[in-house]
Formats: C-alpha cells, sequence, structure tokens
C-alpha cells in the first residue's frame, strides 16, 4: 500500500507520484507505460531500493520507509526476488554461482538442495550449467540467468523490469510462462513492468503510466 512521490536532487516536479495503491497476496499486476514514465522507480521503491520523498511503502505490517537501510536490505533478501532490467550478474561468475548469489548472504555454506534448486532453475530457463563465465552469454541467455536467480528462494514478491527485454519470442514465451506458473501455482505476488503484449495480457490488472503519474488501471475480464 503507497501513498508517495519520488524526486530526484532539485527536479521542481516529483519524477513518480502515485496517491494509493493496494496489492492483494498473490496479485499479477503488469506497469506499462513509455520509456522514462516511472516504471523502473516504482518497482525500486515497492522494493526499498530507493526511499520516497514523500509518503510510504508497506507490505503486511512492515513498512519499509520506516526501516533502517540495513533492516530494509534484510526484509528485500526474504521477501523480493528482483529481474533488474539490466541484470546486475557478476561477469566473470559463472551462471550458477551468479543464480547462487542470494545465498551467499545468508551466511552458511550453501546446502546441496540449494544447489540442485539452482540447477533446476537455470535448466528450466534455458541455460546450461556447464557454461564459463556470464559475460561470455548472449543478453538472452544472462536475462534467463536473472530470472533464474530471483527465484532462488521462491519470494512471496518478486519484482520483474523487462524481463523478456532480451529474448526471441519462443524463448519469452517460455520465461514468461514460469514467471507467472510459478505466481499462480504458489500465490506469489508478480509485479512486472514490460513493453511486451504477451507479458502484460497475462497480468490480472494493469496500471498505465505516463509522465511519472497514474494513467489508467484495467483488470483482465
Ligand atoms: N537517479 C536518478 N536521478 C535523476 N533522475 C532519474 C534517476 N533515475 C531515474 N530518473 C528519471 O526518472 C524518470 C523515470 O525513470 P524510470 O527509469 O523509472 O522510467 P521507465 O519508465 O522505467 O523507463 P524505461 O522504460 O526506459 O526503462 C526518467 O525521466 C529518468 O531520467
Amino acid at each position: 500500500m503507497i501513498d508517495l512521490s519520488l524526486g530526484f536532487g532539485k527536479q521542481a516536479a516529483p519524477i513518480l507520484s502515485l496517491p494509493h495503491l493496494a496489492i492483494a497476496p498473490g496479485t499479477l499486476l503488469g506497469v506499462a507505460g513509455p520509456s522514462g514514465s516511472g516504471k523502473s522507480s516504482l518497482l525500486y521503491l515497492l522494493s526499498g531500493l530507493l526511499r520516497p520523498t514523500k509518503g510510504s511503502v508497506h507490505w503486511g505490517d512492515t513498512d519499509l520507509t520506516s526501516l533502517s537501510e540495513g533492516a530494509c536490505d534484510g526484509w528485500r533478501r526474504r521477501h523480493v526476488g528482483f529481474i533488474f532490467q539490466d541484470f546486475h550478474l557478476i561477469g566473470e561468475l559463472a551462471p550458477l554461482e551468479n543464480v547462487l548469489l542470494p545465498a551467499g548472504f545468508h551466511g552458511w555454506r550453501i546446502p546441496a538442495d540449494l544447489r540442485k534448486r539452482a540447477t533446476t532453475l537455470l535448466d528450466l530457463v534455458g541455460v546450461p550449467t556447464n557454461r564459463g563465465s556470464v559475460a561470455d552469454l548472449s543478453r538472452g541467455e544472462q536475462q534467463r540467468v536473472a530470472i533464474a536467480r530471483a527465484l532462488l528462494f521462491d519470494p512471496p514478491i518478486l519484482l520483474a523490469d523487462e524481463p523478456t527485454a532480451s529474448l526471441d519470442a519462443v524463448a519469452a514465451d517460455n520465461c514468461a510462462d514460469i514467471l507467472f506458473a510459478n505466481a499462480r501455482e504458489n500465490n506469489r505476488t508478480l509485479i512486472v513492468v514490460s513493453h511486451d503484449h504477451t507479458v502484460i495480457d497475462r497480468c490480472a490488472r494493469v496500471l498505465h503510466f505516463d509522465k511519472g503519474r497514474l494513467l489508467t488501471k484495467t483488470e483482465a475480464a
């Protein structure tokens, strides 16, 4: 639930302004709009990676805006999988090591079943585990590694920023199938920014933004 605006520096007008939004658990929410309309900024606000200039972001009983940076990082690790528009992979590491990166923050040796899950996820998105460093993969393959990584801990909230932008039609469909099936079957909240109609059309609700403002909300029939 949010009621917020976001501005950067001394800009006169906020780059994103949203009066109120309630998202029930398990919602499949699409975010659409032209380039620069504030879609990525919305995901950053919802995950606590950015703090609103005004207003707050609540997930259940947790008000992200009242948490310290460290507490917010901890909350995000436990609750959010984030597929970044530019992937945020570590180029010199192998695909499997990238998928297991979130496990590195938990301070224990990576258990065999988690390694197996990472392997299964890579297999599911169609990236073989025996590839070298991700820097040598195509953009589409890197995008699929980023998708697998976001699913590692089966987070209750999945935020996906243009998750199919670098994929061909078949791979895009396959990855969208994985994201939406996972959300539906496990009642996960999926919030997906996309220009891709095959992704947006799968969403139960769609927010349309322009110039940082919410233009319309549409609901699937
Ligand atoms: N750190 C920043 N400092 C200043 N302005 C920023 C910053 N980050 C984003 N903006 C501005 O905020 C606006 C919204 O950016 P945002 O990336 O959220 O848009 P978007 O709809 O996701 O765009 P795209 O579809 O191209 O990814 C843009 O005008 C952008 O230049």
